[in-house]
């Protein structure tokens, strides 16, 4: 099976989706509103998700959806809801169809808007198709200015097989950090992974092959982590960085930005370590379609312990903890180091 088709689908759909997310990131007062477990999602999160599961349903309908977000608050707050439907309206009618011959879906209303959300509640597992799904990323990085990621993977029996990165703000050339912004990823499990230049509209522009990382002194290595130091352990990734001799600073990006920055060799680690005291479990949807594309290129992806990502435990990765990503010659390196922070060795 060769899912050039699904790969296809993938980069249409998360494309028409960055085109909202952008608009919303550079035009709208971002307004949020906060979860249960007190994360904020905005208008754009779930927008983008009815976009895209439009998109995957209208292509692939007999396959099932895990997405981050539900319709709960739309149904409850009219305001909010008719927000999000205008901008989703706004985006059908600027993307129109795509000149691919691929159906990208529509939504007639505002009840079919939240419906079409809903269909993101599927349970995952291991049998069978199954698209994870982050409408936006980084939700914290998108609403500080920083950097997020439109992300959807397709996991078939539980093993991430297609996977595309949206990342808007990443800049295309990374010498260029004030250049133009804005980049979309993609791999099919085998066939190495791709990136080009995200489109203010649906067309794909061209994409060009990334290149397999290559053999390195670790200590030459750069590292990425994320932002927030509530969602992974800066002190415990500074030492590790350190025993390794590993002297640059650390790229510090929001969301799925990090395995694209990694992909395309802007550094070669990517540390996520558990913060002291949490017991945070990390969902399918913010590793399936970064991870696949890291490990296109030649990356070791993990969890801490040096145990491989299990996609097929359900929405979580409930049998893995934290995520260690290095560049295949210096993993071995990488975790040992790891495993000896955390006293595990
Ligand atoms: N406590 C805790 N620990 C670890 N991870 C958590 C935690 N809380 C939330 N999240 C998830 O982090 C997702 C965003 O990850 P980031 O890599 O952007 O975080 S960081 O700010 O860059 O560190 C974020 O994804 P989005 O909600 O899509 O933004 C969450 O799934
Ligand atoms: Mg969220
Ligand atoms: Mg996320
Ligand atoms: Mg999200």
């Amino acid at each position: 099976m060769s899912y050039e088709r699904e790969r296809l689908l993938a980069e249409l759909a998360v494309q028409r989706a960055c085109m909202l997310t952008d608009r919303v990131f550079h035009q709208l007062v971002k307004t949020s509103v906060s979860k249960d477990d007190k994360s904020p999602v905005t208008v754009a999160d779930y927008a983008a998700q009815a976009l895209i599961i439009a998109s995957v349903n209208a292509a692939f309908p007999g396959d099932g959806i895990v997405g981050e977000e539900d319709s709960a608050f739309l149904r409850k707050d009219e305001k909010l809801r008719g927000i999000v439907w205008n901008l989703v309206k706004e985006t059908l009618e600027a993307a129109g169809e795509a000149k691919e011959d691929i159906p990208l879906g529509n939504i007639k209303d505002e009840q079919e808007l939240m419906d079409t959300i809903d269909k993101g509640l599927h349970e995952g597992g291991r049998s069978g198709r199954v698209w994870a799904l982050d409408p936006i990323d980084g939700t914290k990085g998108f609403l500080r200015g920083g950097q997020y990621a439109v992300c959807l993977g397709l996991l078939v029996d539980g093993k991430a097989t297609v996977g595309a990165l949206g990342v808007p703000n990443l800049p295309q050339d990374p010498s260029n950090p004030e250049g133009p912004k804005g980049v979309l990823l993609s791999a099919i499990r085998g066939q190495g992974a791709v990136i080009r230049d995200l489109s203010p509209n649906l067309t794909l522009l061209p994409s060009r092959q990334l290149e397999p990382v290559k053999p390195t002194n670790v200590a030459d290595c750069a590292f990425c982590e994320g932002v927030e130091s509530g969602h992974s352990n800066h002190g415990q990734q500074a030492n590790i960085a350190s025993s390794l001799g590993i002297t640059k600073e650390s790229i510090r990006y929001d969301s799925q930005a990090k395995y694209a920055a990694i992909a395309r060799g802007d550094a070669q680690i990517y540390l996520r370590l558990p913060s002291a005291g949490s017991n945070w479990v990390e969902k399918i949807w913010d590793h399936a379609a970064g991870s696949l594309i890291c490990e296109e290129v030649g990356y070791t992806v993990s969890d801490v312990n040096g145990t491989p990502l299990d996609f097929g435990m359900g929405r979580t990765l409930k049998s893995n903890k934290g995520i260690v990503a290095a560049a295949g010659p210096i993993y071995d390196d990488v975790i040992a180091a790891v495993k000896k922070e955390l006293g595990s060795q």
